[in-house]
């Protein structure tokens, strides 16, 4: 296949008939979904307890999570989940969520949903004194992998799927210091947010090329696999009418959101695939329609964040910014 030239992404016409009623059974499968309370992540969670796995919903609200455990069961009477205390924005709540990882017998699967998109205070900061959305979106989820590939390494096999966004492509941000990239910002305008939103995911990106070359090299078994949901709003559509994001109270313009993208629940498939699938591989890049394979470069994301060199960069700025380094 020629190798297109323009960020413009395929995607791999086999896998249509993949949904959430197409899963592999799970059954004795653990898989931990950050943000698994709500949103994108409540579907992700959702989708995989229906299909057998044991589902380990990380989040920083006890009561929601608990929610989200109701509104699993009463769809599956017989998930299995289970709640992990998380708080992206605290470095030392991401330590102790990755030590009370290390009790379960396996993790299968580590899906880094959480993120933050929307920002209403200028100057918002992180436990740590980071710009929450790049302290979330990216240094916490890499932080929680740190710790966490130890834990992952135990069962053969293990995945860790992190989540970017198809704005990479479209704006393909310049990813200079981190540091700086880290500082909370002074305004909260849309638009300062939106960039800052874009870039913390340009950084996964490139820190998530950069762990698959590390686990390569270093013989690991654990994958690692990007994912993006597309354009996810509504809290349910058409295809599971029946399952509602617990927390979401905009459900009187459901039918709107349906215009402008599918609901949540459909943007959960690129990571559920890519936590379930048997078949997927290191390296691999799922969008919601399928693996994205018209980019150049094994495949994966927005081939201008697979430079080894800037992954070195950016892993080594992140473990400097976190204090932990990958094993
Ligand atoms: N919705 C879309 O159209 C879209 C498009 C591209 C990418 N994404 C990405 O998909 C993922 C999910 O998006 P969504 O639309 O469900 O967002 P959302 O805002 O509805 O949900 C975000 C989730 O992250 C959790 N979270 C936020 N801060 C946290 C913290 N400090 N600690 C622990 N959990 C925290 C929230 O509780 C929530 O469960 C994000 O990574 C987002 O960037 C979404």
């Amino acid at each position: 296949m020629p190798a297109p030239t323009s960020p413009r992404a395929t995607t791999d016409a086999a896998v249509t008939a993949w949904d959430p009623h197409h899963l592999p059974d799970q059954t004795g499968r653990t898989v931990v979904v950050t943000g698994g309370s709500a949103g994108i992540g409540y579907f992700i969670a959702e989708q995989l307890a229906g299909a057998g796995a044991h589902v380990v919903i990380a989040a920083r609200d006890a009561d929601r999570a608990a929610a989200a455990q109701a509104a699993i069961a009463a769809q599956h009477p017989a998930a299995v989940t289970s709640v992990l205390p998380l708080d992206l924005a605290s470095l030392d709540s991401v330590r102790r969520a990755a030590d009370a990882l290390a009790d379960l017998e396996r993790v299968d699967a580590l899906v880094l949903n959480a993120a933050v998109m929307v920002l209403r205070t200028a100057g918002a900061a992180t436990a740590d004194g980071f710009d929450p959305v790049m302290g979330t979106g990216h240094l916490g989820n890499a932080a929680l992998v740190a710790h966490a590939l130890p834990v992952l390494a135990r069962t053969p096999g293990a995945r860790v799927v992190g989540t970017t966004s198809g704005l990479v492509r479209r704006f393909h941000p310049a990813i200079g210091d981190l540091a700086t990239a880290s500082r909370p910002l002074p305004s909260a305008r849309p638009l300062t947010v939106g960039r800052r939103y874009v870039l913390s995911k340009a950084v996964h990106e490139a820190y998530f090329a950069e762990l698959d070359r590390h686990l390569r090299a270093t013989g690991s078994s654990t994958l690692a696999l990007l994912s993006h949901p597309g354009v996810a709003i509504g809290s349910r559509s058409p295809l599971r009418p029946g399952v509602l994001d617990p927390r979401r109270a905009d459900r009187g313009v459901e039918p709107l959101w349906g215009l402008v993208g599918a609901g949540k629940d459909a943007g959960a498939w690129s990571a559920v695939r890519a936590a379930a699938d048997p078949h997927v591989e290191s390296g691999q890049y799922w969008g919601p329609a399928g693996r994205i394979t018209g980019l150049p470069v094994l495949g994966a994301g927005d081939p201008r964040y697979r430079d080894p060199a800037l992954g070195r960069r950016v892993r080594e700025e992140t473990e400097e910014l976190v204090g932990v380094r990958l094993p």
